[in-house]
């Protein structure tokens, strides 16, 4: 007989009885990703120097500043973690590129390698290596870069950098990432004729995302029209060195909001801006849907439940980041989910509907994937390993389901350091203020 060493690498969910009011916390929610890996590709990209405040520092932002120095821009820490110094350079080629399994990155990145002088080569995780691509490399293509991908649309690829890019008018496909978009955006002040960029698909997920990157172009002085529907035109220019902080990011915020309906209890969360091009933003009415109160006053977020939860039926095409959050919070609730405009959701970290409906049906739960969507009906939920796919919001959907149903294990909570580094933490920080603390 063997005897199972225990695993190091799952990690017990602390669960909640849920009493009104016995839940009172306060999360304080480091940077928005999004935001973070944008100032710092502009900034990199800019006339003068500039300083990124209150940045996320995680797996996906480092890549970000890892990637933007192999190119050439010096970027050094200040004096907190969470501020970076960039002095922009002249583009260098000749650099191997990490992406990790960071959309933003090997979205992002592309156009900028192509305005450096030299070959660029970007490759990632396992993961990422089956991530769509091709709509951005074909993009590219179509304004005069010449990229080797072996045909196959997906990383690793090698852009040959001639230290200019054409620019001009370019029809692209959005419909499998928002990031196809905002990745030819960035940069393409920098192009010599700008660019006209228009979406030809059938869908566009993520708007939202879309207007962060048209806001952030226009705070750094870049003209962009984007007066007609899915078109967007960039005038080139300079991009101006600026002083920029960060917003907290709303999406991450998510999952701790989301245990305020769990345990029928407050979660507060501070800088929350009053208005924002966050799609996390979303998450106060979804919330509201599903039985919650959320009330923002002075900056704060407040969200107060019963520990009833309200199934509900959404389109979560413009916020499909907040997808794992709702579908663990639908597992919980005592009437049916339908989560829709949610397919481009397979080409995430991993196959997001694929995922979330094995585990919750793991646990004992009934999820069903649609065309475009899920399909979520309450069933009691027993405890078990909850797999995570390198997927760090499946990791946090599976501590939300840990919070009501004991004995529920998440494997490699780690893979939160995507975006989260400190989750476990935080996660007990928010239990630890209980009477009774959390019953592991
Ligand atoms: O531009 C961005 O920062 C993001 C856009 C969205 O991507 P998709 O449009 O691929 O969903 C979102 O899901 C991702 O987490 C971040
Ligand atoms: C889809 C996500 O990430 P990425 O930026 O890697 O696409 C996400 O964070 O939910």
């Amino acid at each position: 007989m063997t005897i199972a060493a225990p695993d190091a690498d799952l990690w017990t969910a602390p669960t909640l009885d849920p009493a009104p009011g016995q839940l009172d916390a306060q999360v304080d929610v480091p940077g928005s990703k999004s935001l973070t890996n944008r100032y710092l590709v502009l900034a990199a990209l800019a006339g003068s120097p500039g300083t990124v405040r209150g940045a996320l520092r995680s797996r996906d932002t480092d890549l970000m500043v890892g990637a933007l120095r192999a190119l050439g821009a010096q970027i050094t820490e200040g004096a907190e973690a969470s501020t970076w110094h960039i002095t922009p350079a002249t583009l260098t080629g000749d650099a191997s590129i990490d992406c990790g399994l960071a959309g933003t990155v090997m979205r992002f990145i592309p156009a900028v390698a192509a305005l450096a002088d030299g070959e660029v080569t970007l490759d990632g995780d396992a993961g990422a290596r089956v991530r769509p691509m091709a709509p951005i490399l074909d993009g590219l293509r179509g304004l005069s870069v010449r990229i080797d991908d072996g045909g196959r649309g997906l990383l690793p690829f090698t852009i040959h950098g001639t230290g200019s890019v054409r620019g001009g008018s370019v029809d692209v496909d959005a419909s499998a990432s928002s990031q196809f978009v905002s990745g030819l955006l960035l940069a393409s002040a920098r192009f010599d004729q700008g660019l006209t960029l228009r979406h030809t698909g059938p869908t566009l997920p993520s708007l939202p995302h879309i207007d962060m990157t048209v806001a952030v172009m226009r705070e750094a002085g870049i003209v962009v029209d984007s007066s007609r529907p899915a078109i967007w035109q960039v005038r080139p220019g300079t991009v101006a060195g600026r002083d920029v902080r960060v917003e907290p990011d709303l999406s991450n915020a998510g999952p701790f909001l989301a245990a305020a309906l769990v345990a029928g209890g407050t979660v507060r969360v501070p800088g929350w801006p009053s208005s924002t091009t966050q799609p996390g933003a979303m998450m106060a009415d979804l919330l509201t849907a599903m039985g919650g109160h959320a009330h923002l006053a002075d900056g704060v977020m407040t969200v107060t439940g019963t520990g009833e939860i309200t199934g509900l039926d959404v389109d979560l095409h413009e916020a499909g980041e907040l997808a794992p959050t709702i579908a663990a919070l639908a597992a919980l609730a005592t009437t049916p989910s339908r989560l829709r405009g949610i397919a481009h959701l397979r080409g995430h970290e991993t196959d997001r509907l694929a995922a979330l409906a094995t585990e919750i049906t793991r646990l004992g739960g009934q999820a069903e994937q649609t065309s475009d969507g899920l399909v979520i009906t309450p069933r009691p939920l027993h405890g078990g390993v909850v797999h995570t796919y390198h997927d760090h919001r499946m990791a946090t959907a599976g501590a939300i389901l840990g919070l009501r149903v004991p004995g529920v294990q998440v494997e490699n909570v780690a893979t939160t350091a995507k975006t989260l580094p400190g989750f476990t933490r935080m996660w007990d920080q928010m239990l630890s203020g209980l009477t009774d603390g959390p019953v592991a």
